[in-house]
C-alpha cells in the first residue's frame, strides 16, 4: 500500500518535511540538498502547531494498518488460490519509508507483491514519486526478487465511488430537508503547480472524473464545483481555491455547503486542520455559513470491500494472463515528462520488476 504517509508523532514532523522537500519527483528546487533541509526546519514549527491541533499527529498510519489489515482478511476469501495476502505499507515520506517495508518483506519471503497505490487518481506527484521510489529500491537490490504488478489509478471505482457518496448523503442529512436539494456540494482536492497539469500530469482531470461518478450516483441531487487546496510557495497552482471559492459562494448568497475531501482516503491535516479548523471555522463565523464535512473514507466498511475488490480482480486477471502487469494507461509518460526516472520506472514495472 503505497501512500505519502505522515508524522505519525509531532516530533516526527521534521523529518517528514525534509524528505518531501528532498523528493525530485515531486519538486526540483535549486541546491535541493541544501535548500530542502532549510526549507523543513523553517516550516516545521507552523505544521507542528498543526499535527498538535489535530491530536499530537497524522492518522494515515493507523488508517492504512487497519484498511489493509480488512482488506487483506477479504481477500483470502475473494480470492482463496493466491491466499494468505498480507498488507504492506510503504509511505514516501514517513515510516514505514520502503527499506522498513523491504525488510518485512523479505523477512517474510514475499515472492509475489501488488503495488497498490492509495492515491485514488494519479499524478507523478504522488503515485508517479512512490513507484520511482519502489523501482529504486528494486533495482539497487533492497527489494529484488520479486515478481510486481501495480494497481495504478482507481479513481472511479464504484466501490470507491459508493463509499465517497454514502458520506455525502450522511453530511447532507444534517442539513433541515426544507434546504437540503439547494445546498453546494465543494469537492475540494490537494491543488498541483500548474507547471505539473501543464506538463500533462493525468491528476486534475482524473479527480473530475472521480467528481462526476460520485455525482451521477447521487442522481445530481445538488449543485456542486471541484475546488482546489493546499497551495503553497509563490508560483501559480490549480484553483479555485477552496477558501476563496466558500467566500465567492457567501457573496453569492449560497452559504450552505458540504465540503468532501475527493483525492486522499483518509484524515490528514488538510481535513482535520485546513478544512475543519481554518475553513469551516471561518465560514461559519465570520461568513455565516452552514458548513459539513464529509467523513474522511477511514474505516468504512464499503471503502475497505473496494479495496479487497480492486486487489482481488487484479488478481484474477493477472493470474488469468488477461493483464499486464502494468495498466495500459500507465505506460504513456506525460507529454511533457523531462524525468528520465519515469521511463526507466514505467519498463522496470511492465515487466514485472525482479
Ligand atoms: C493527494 C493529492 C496530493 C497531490 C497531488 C500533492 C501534490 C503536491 N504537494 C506538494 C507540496 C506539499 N504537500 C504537502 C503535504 C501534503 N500533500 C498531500 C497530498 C497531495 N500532494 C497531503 C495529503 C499532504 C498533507 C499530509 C498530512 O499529513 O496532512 C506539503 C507539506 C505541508 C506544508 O509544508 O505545507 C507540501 C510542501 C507539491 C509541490 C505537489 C505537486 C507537485
Ligand atoms: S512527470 Fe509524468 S511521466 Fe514523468
Ligand atoms: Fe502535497
Amino acid at each position: 500500500m503505497l501512500n505519502m504517509g505522515g508524522p505519525s508523532t509531532v516530533p516526527e514532523t521534521h523529518d517528514f518535511l525534509k524528505s518531501l522537500f528532498l523528493d525530485r519527483d515531486l519538486m526540483q528546487l535549486p541546491f535541493q540538498s541544501l535548500l530542502a533541509p532549510w526549507i523543513a526546519r523553517r516550516r516545521s514549527p507552523m505544521i507542528e502547531q498543526q499535527y498538535e491541533a489535530i491530536g499530537g499527529g497524522s492518522p494515515i498510519l493507523r488508517w492504512t494498518e487497519h484498511q489493509g489489515a480488512g482488506m487483506a482478511a477479504l481477500l483470502d476469501e475473494l480470492h482463496p488460490t493466491t491466499a494468505p495476502h498480507k498488507a504492506y505499507i510503504a509511505f514516501r515520506y514517513a515510516r514505514p519509508l520502503t527499506d522498513e517495508c523491504a525488510t518485512r518483506m523479505r523477512a517474510d519471503g514475499v515472492k509475489r507483491a501488488v503495488a497498490f497505490t492509495q492515491y485514488p487518481q494519479y499524478s507523478c506527484s504522488t503515485t508517479g514519486s512512490s513507484l520511482n521510489e519502489l523501482y529504486r529500491k528494486g533495482i539497487d537490490g533492497t527489494l529484488s526478487g520479486i515478481e510486481w504488478s501495480v494497481i495504478d489509478r482507481w479513481g472511479t471505482h464504484p466501490g470507491f465511488i459508493e463509499a465517497v457518496a454514502q458520506n455525502v448523503e450522511r453530511a447532507l442529512q444534517k442539513f433541515n430537508p426544507s434546504v437540503r436539494s439547494d445546498t453546494v456540494l465543494l469537492f475540494s482536492a490537494h491543488s498541483l503547480p500548474m507547471s505539473v497539469v501543464n506538463r500533462g500530469d493525468p491528476y486534475v482531470s482524473e479527480v473530475a472524473g472521480t467528481v462526476q461518478a460520485v455525482m451521477q450516483r447521487l442522481g445530481y441531487s445538488n449543485p456542486w464545483r471541484l475546488v482546489w487546496q493546499s497551495q503553497v510557495g509563490p508560483r501559480p497552482w490549480m484553483g479555485p481555491k477552496t477558501d476563496a471559492a466558500l467566500k465567492g459562494l457567501a457573496k453569492l448568497g449560497r452559504k450552505r455547503v458540504v465540503l468532501v475531501p475527493i483525492a486522499f482516503t483518509s484524515d490528514h491535516i488538510e481535513t482535520l486542520f485546513e478544512l475543519d479548523h481554518e475553513y469551516c471555522a471561518e465560514a461559519r463565523e465570520s461568513l455565516g455559513m452552514e458548513v459539513q464535512r464529509a467523513e474522511s473514507l477511514n474505516d468504512s466498511p464499503v471503502f475497505i470491500r473496494a479495496l479487497a475488490d480492486m486487489a482481488a480482480q487484479h488478481l484474477k486477471d493477472y493470474s488469468a494472463g488477461k493483464i499486464s502487469p502494468t495498466s495500459v494507461q500507465m505506460g504513456l509518460r506525460c507529454p511533457g515528462c523531462e524525468n528520465a526516472t519515469c521511463g526507466k520506472q514505467k519498463a522496470w514495472f511492465a515487466k514485472g520488476g525482479e
